[in-house]
């Protein structure tokens, strides 16, 4: 029996502007980060050593390059530590799909090793920690649906309306690094405010009008799956894409309606149906057993 186990959630971005460059070559993004009731799972087991090992099932990454062991090696570095953990992953989220399996299960390896080895590092320590890894990995380690700017470091908490998401998965992996590295990519976007929102519902009508993701039409250009994926659902609502991609998504009113659409799906195409939430389900859980330090 494992000493801990936390979700690892997904996240979408329901809309995605980029409106610059900065000169360290990252892009300066103002972005909605949807947080999903669905993702990986992770088992923790304490060590009686200093050892960090990690069982990633099916995934086929070198040790070192595995998300979840940097993120354990930094808490170590950081803390001065000695604890040793045997991290297990159930990898249910694809590579590459820009709902960002990779960054969550980092953040979730933060969260929990920082409660069994008593760290007592704060939300926003974890954070800045976590940006080392990645910059998608800050919001799922403050675990709110949040209004993003700078490189989607700089988190607002905010409050969408529960929608049911339908995320088609193509049949292949973007790389965000490419995608951000490639000339043709619009890097304009005017800057948008969120400050009349405040006190309000983040609703549909508001999105519609704001939706759109700046990598979009490199990512279909370079992918036909993607743009295949899009067309398709955009037959029953409005669809996007998420991050870099390859995932396209969709909104609906409830998951039977999703569900009954990804049963249409043509053959050997992969979907999934997850709700949007406010809270992380990792906090939720983590929450259950103790109480996060920390703002
Ligand atoms: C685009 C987004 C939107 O949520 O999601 P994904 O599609 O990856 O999920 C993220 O900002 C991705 O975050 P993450 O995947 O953590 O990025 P990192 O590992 O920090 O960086 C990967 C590469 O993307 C580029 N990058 C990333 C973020 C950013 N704001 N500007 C960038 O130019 C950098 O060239 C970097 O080398
Ligand atoms: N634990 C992990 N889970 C998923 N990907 C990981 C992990 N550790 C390292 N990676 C690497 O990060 C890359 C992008 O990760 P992922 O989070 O799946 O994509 P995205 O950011 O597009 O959602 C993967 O292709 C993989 O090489």
């Amino acid at each position: 029996m494992p000493d801990l186990q936390l979700p690892a959630p997904a996240k979408l971005n329901l809309f995605l502007r980029i409106l610059g460059r900065r000169e360290d070559g990252y892009h300066r993004l103002q972005t909605l980060f949807q947080l999903l009731d669905f993702g990986d799972q992770l088992d923790f087991e304490l060590r009686a050593n200093s050892e960090i090992s990690v069982d990633a099932g099916s995934l086929q990454i070198p040790l070192q390059e595995n998300l979840i062991y940097r993120a354990a090696h930094l808490l170590q570095q950081r803390t001065g530590c000695t604890g040793g953990a045997y991290i297990r992953l159930h990898k249910n989220l694809p590579l590459g799909g820009g709902i960002g399996g990779g960054s969550s299960d980092a953040a979730t390896t933060l969260l929990g090793l920082n409660q069994l080895w008593q760290c007592h590092l704060t939300l926003n320590e974890l954070a800045q920690l976590g940006r080392q890894l990645g910059a998608d990995v800050p919001v799922f380690v403050r675990g709110r649906t949040a209004w993003a700017e700078g490189i989607g470091e700089v988190l607002t908490p905010v409050v969408t309306e529960t929608r049911h998401y339908l995320v088609l998965v193509p049949d292949c992996q973007v790389s965000t690094a490419a995608v951000f590295g490639d000339p043709r990519l619009t890097r304009d976007s005017a800057p948008i405010t969120l400050a009349h929102l405040r006190d309000r519902w983040l609703d549909s009508e508001w999105l519609e009008e704001y939706s759109g993701n700046d990598c979009q039409p490199l990512v279909e250009s370079l992918y036909p799956a993607v743009r295949a994926a899009k067309d398709w659902l955009q037959q029953f609502a409005r669809a996007h894409l998420t991050g870099t991609g390859a995932c396209v998504f969709a909104a609906f009113d409830s998951a039977q309606t999703a569900e009954s659409i990804l049963a249409k799906a043509p053959a050997g195409w992969r979907g999934l149906v997850a709700a949007g939430v406010q809270e992380s389900p990792a906090h939720r859980q983590l929450k259950a057993v103790s109480k996060i330090t920390g703002a």
